[in-house]
């Protein structure tokens, strides 16, 4: 592929680079510890990289946590007032990206294990030594860093290189998204994107945040579609203990842990008919109650909101409030399917290839041939730019040939425009799978297991659509998974549906 043509075809919102929590002069730690000795000692040892603050009991530090902007917590695993653990899981409750570095008596306690496997940073001995606490710190925070590494939007076609993800697009469709972004992020509104399922409503929505004003604060992202209607509501408003079997101590929900930030409402016509009232008074009132609560909260909460589902249709057939839709839908904006912005697939292939090159290491690889790029370009992509990143990622990783011609295309590409009605390909899994472990290892393979894995999970979820005539909600509650889960399979592997199940 000429990689000019695919410069060419990739652009941007102009410009000002996306803010970064990096700008600020120095990053902070938060150390919680009842010992005082240890306090000083990690901040004598620490403030020649980092802004310390101490708190000496749980509650202070939480307390702390949630008005600062810390980078890393330094975490005792034997607090007085709460357990480490209890403490640990609050803090990442509160924001999944700090990084927790737990301080433990002894260095290989059975709790630091159970603290790693949690997800902690990492934990460290006491009787702490200087260096090896500042090394440890110096790389939490340095991985705080490059989690939070932003969105671009940018013109450079050195895209694949940057750390962060890319919105790629020259079509007029998507100049109008770009100038939107543009036009409504700094103003302190609700906003609606509408599109189809991949076509980049999650990118434009952390796009939105990070040029607003609220660049610098929390940013929470929840999928209403992928949690039951009970859940879903103590998500987003927090639960007070006892207030349902199984609510075993207060939870705080995404509304108050993102005061002054934004929260990402994905899937927002997926919604009960309770929750519904409740998210339309936080917008209309910026107020509301923890499940089980009596106590009137506020909250400062930009709320982006995304569906694809047909929401005026949904308030004609009563499943869903006019009222609610009118607050949301102040501001919208719409993203166009990637049939109708063919134009810019050469720039989605090559971002994606490039992407892929790097990360399966195949430095041989050259690109796609001709015919290759116009079968992609002839295809209707109902999985959007979603599905075209899965099939780009899986014929990278599949190719033994430098250039991939239409031979390593899968199937539903390469016979040419797909159908209105798309069709579950029978996935010739199941009796195979004995056959690809014996090829796998004749192959000398050392991934047999993820493979295995994979093949065998592609079948069962065909299987299990097929049964269902590809209706998802349906395969989900067989399946025994949420629906997004199982919609993010369905476009990992390339599943196309129908209601007519035909095997391909
Ligand atoms: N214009 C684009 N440029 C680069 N990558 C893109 C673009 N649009 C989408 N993607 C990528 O495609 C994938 C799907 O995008 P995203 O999750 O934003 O879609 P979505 O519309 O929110 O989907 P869903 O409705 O299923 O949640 C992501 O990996 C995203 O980074």
């Amino acid at each position: 592929m000429n990689s000019n043509a695919a410069a060419d075809a990739t652009s941007a919102v102009p410009h000002a680079t996306p803010k970064s929590k990096w700008s600020k002069p120095m990053p902070s730690v938060l150390v919680i510890d009842d010992d005082r000795s240890i306090l000083a000692l990690a901040q004598k040892t620490l403030s020649a990289i980092a802004d310390v603050e101490t708190a000496a009991t749980a509650a202070e530090g939480l307390d702390k946590l949630r008005g600062g902007d810390f980078d890393t917590v330094l975490l005792d695993i034997q607090l007085p007032d709460q357990n480490g653990l209890a403490v640990y899981c609050e803090i990442r409750e509160f924001d999944r990206r700090i990084p927790v570095v737990f301080m433990t008596i002894e260095a290989a306690s059975s709790t630091a294990i159970e603290a790693m496997q949690l997800g902690a940073f990492d934990y460290i001995g006491k009787p702490l030594s200087v260096e090896p606490l500042r090394d440890l710190i110096e790389k939490a925070i340095e991985q705080r860093q490059i989690s939070s590494v932003p969105v671009a939007i940018s013109a450079d076609d050195q895209s694949a290189d940057t750390a962060g993800e890319l919105f790629i697009g020259r079509a007029p469709a998507m100049l109008d998204v770009f100038k939107a972004i543009g036009k409504v992020s700094k103003q302190d509104v609700p906003i609606l994107i509408r599109g189809e399922s991949g076509t980049g409503k999650e990118l434009v929505a952390r796009a939105l945040y990070q040029y607003s004003h609220r660049g610098d604060e929390t940013f929470l992202a929840v999928n209403c579609a992928a949690l039951p209607d009970s859940l879903l509501e103590s998500e987003l408003f927090g639960h007070e203990k006892g207030s349902f079997t199984g609510a075993e101590s207060r939870r705080i929900g995404k509304f108050e842990q993102c005061n002054g930030g934004t929260l990402f409402l994905d899937e927002i016509g997926d919604m009960a008919a309770t929750v519904q009232a409740k998210v339309l008074r936080v917008l209309q009132e910026q107020r509301f109650e923890r499940v089980g609560g009596n106590k009137e909260l506020t909250t400062d909460c930009r709320i982006i909101a995304a569906t694809n589902r047909p929401l005026e249709q949904m308030v004609e057939d009563g499943e869903y409030r006019e009222d609610l839709l009118y607050r949301l839908n102040g501001v919208t904006i719409e993203l166009p399917p990637l049939r109708e912005r063919l134009s810019d697939v050469p720039a989605l292939i090559q971002f994606f290839m490039s992407q892929a090159k790097k990360e399966f290491n195949k430095p041989d690889l050259e690109g796609l041939s001709p015919e290759a790029v116009e079968l992609f370009k002839a295809y209707d992509w109902p999985g959007n730019v979603r599905q075209l990143r899965a099939v780009i990622r899986r014929c990278v990783l599949d190719t033994v040939m430098p250039v991939i011609t239409p031979d390593g295309l899968p199937v539903e590409v390469t016979k040419g425009r797909s159908s209105a009605v798309p069709v579950v390909r029978e996935n010739s899994a199941g009796a195979g799978l004995p056959e690809l472990v014996k090829r796998l290892l004749e192959e000398n393979s050392t991934d047999v297991y993820a493979q295995a894995n994979e093949y065998m999970e592609k079948y069962v979820i065909t299987e299990v659509l097929k049964s269902t005539d590809g209706n998802q909600s349906q395969a989900a509650e067989i399946l025994g998974i949420t629906r997004g889960k199982l919609r993010d399979r369905i476009s990992t592997y390339s599943i196309s549906l129908t209601s007519n199940v035909q095997v391909g």
